[in-house]
């Protein structure tokens, strides 16, 4: 299977602290991968360097076969940030926000067919092709979440990273997202996934990475004993949610 991504040994600062220790992680096609971890162990950091966004000061990273500093294929890598809102005060429609992703291979020309196409294609893997034509603005967060991740599919990526895609979903949503992935999956695409709870993913993960301190504490393989969420997120255990607990299994 053809690696899709890998680190080896990266490390990255941030505000001049060491954020990134020494992180060791690949990716195959049509592999899904999570990455667990408690606060501020360096998840959103990892997805990050992954996509150029955050630069790595020593280590090896590739996508692709090719070093990310030469990588220029960006068509080929969706990524959906974490807590980011469709809408931002935009009164763009949803067919609006999705097709935004069509700009890498349009820049600023109108679109054509196979762009409508290829929009339509990935509000219909979301569940939202019926809500085109409605303002972002009335959606409900999961559905946000949903038209972001169409707009990271309106390429057809070979590989999807998605930070924190479950946070603030509803349980509805967040079946439409873990089907969405079962459905890139049987693509072939590959997808990175940083969670704090599996939910619905957690039947679709192959590997789950667990960082701590800006390392790889451990790996655990489909069919292993994951760690349950206290072990990962000791905060969490000091406050007890009042909202209903998401379906965890052996998270
Ligand atoms: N812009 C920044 N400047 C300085 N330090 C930062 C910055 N962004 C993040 N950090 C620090 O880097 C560390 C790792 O942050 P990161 O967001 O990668 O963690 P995370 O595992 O994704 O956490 P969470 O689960 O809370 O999203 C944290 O200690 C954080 O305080």
């Amino acid at each position: 299977m053809e690696t899709v991504i890998s680190l080896e040994g990266v490390t990255a600062e941030l505000g001049g602290h060491p954020v990134l220790r020494g992180i060791d992680l690949a990716v195959r096609a049509g592999e899904v991968i999570a990455l667990l971890g408690a606060n501020g162990s360096g998840k959103s950091t990892t997805v990050r360097a992954a996509v150029g966004r955050v630069p790595i000061t020593a280590g090896r990273l590739e996508v692709f076969g090719t070093p990310l500093s030469r990588f220029r294929d960006w068509r080929r890598i969706g990524y959906v940030p974490q807590r980011s809102t469709a809408a931002g005060g935009v009164p763009a429609t949803v067919r609006e926000v999705v097709a935004a992703g069509r700009l890498a291979h349009r820049g600023l020309r109108p679109l054509r067919r196979v762009d409508h196409e290829a929009v339509h294609r990935a509000l219909e893997t979301v569940g939202l092709a019926d809500r085109a034509r409605e303002p972002v603005a009335t959606l409900s967060g999961g559905q946000h979440q949903r038209v972001l991740i169409a707009r990271a599919l309106t390429n057809d990526p070979d590989l999807l990273i998605m930070d924190e895609p479950l946070a603030g979903v509803d349980l509805a949503s967040q079946d439409v997202l873990a089907d969405t992935v079962r459905t890139l999956v049987g693509r072939g695409t590959a997808v990175l996934l940083v969670l704090h709870e599996l939910g619905p993913m957690e039947p679709l993960i192959d590997r789950a990475v667990i960082l701590s301190g800006g390392r790889v504490e451990r790996v655990v393989q489909r069919g292993d004993q994951l760690p349950d969420t206290h072990a990962c997120h000791p905060e969490d255990a000091a406050e007890p949610s009042a909202e209903p607990r998401l379906h965890t299994g052996i998270m």
